[in-house]
């Protein structure tokens, strides 16, 4: 099965708070929460994926420059294998009171340490696991 490549943002702002959107149930993984992202086009790296689908999906104005690589996790659903690709994206406050669901679907800015409550798909969780090490390394 051919893998997907797909960018995925863990979008943060006041070093606390993550953004999350759920997935319309009628896509894979739906009804599951997610980081917002999507599958990389040809030509573009990942960093302007991620400018791109946090524009299309949440309306989240970002820059290239605040975007760093946090972990890649290739995972194999049965009917899809994926290469995620999450990038640390740094939010200015004025920024984040911009993102909605644009396409719809409910977003939440949640506290990293309440992350664990929300159902992800499967392949996500070292990302919850490398967001509790950014900030803990971050803010000491
Ligand atoms: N965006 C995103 N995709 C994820 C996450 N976790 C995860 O397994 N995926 C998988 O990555 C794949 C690509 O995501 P996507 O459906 O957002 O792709 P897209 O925005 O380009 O939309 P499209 O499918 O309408 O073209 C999906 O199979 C999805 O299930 C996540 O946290 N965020
Ligand atoms: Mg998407």
């Amino acid at each position: 099965m051919k893998q997907v490549h797909v960018a995925v943002a863990v979008a943060c702002v006041n070093q606390r708070d993550i953004l999350i959107a759920k997935r319309p149930d009628d896509k894979h993984q739906g009804g599951l929460w997610e980081f917002p992202g999507g599958k990389v086009e040809a030509n573009e790296t990942v960093p302007q994926a991620l400018k791109r689908e946090l524009d299309e999906e949440v309306a989240l104005p970002t820059s290239e420059s605040n975007m760093a690589p946090l972990l890649q996790i290739p995972f194999e659903y049965p009917d899809k294998h994926v290469l995620l690709d999450v990038y640390w994206v740094e939010v200015g406050i004025n920024d984040a009171l911009l993102a909605h669901g644009a396409e719809g679907q409910k977003v939440r800015w949640v506290a990293a340490e309440e992350l664990a409550r929300f159902d992800f798909p499967a392949a996500n969780a070292p990302i919850l696991t490398a967001i509790q090490q950014h900030l803990a390394v971050t803010s000491s």
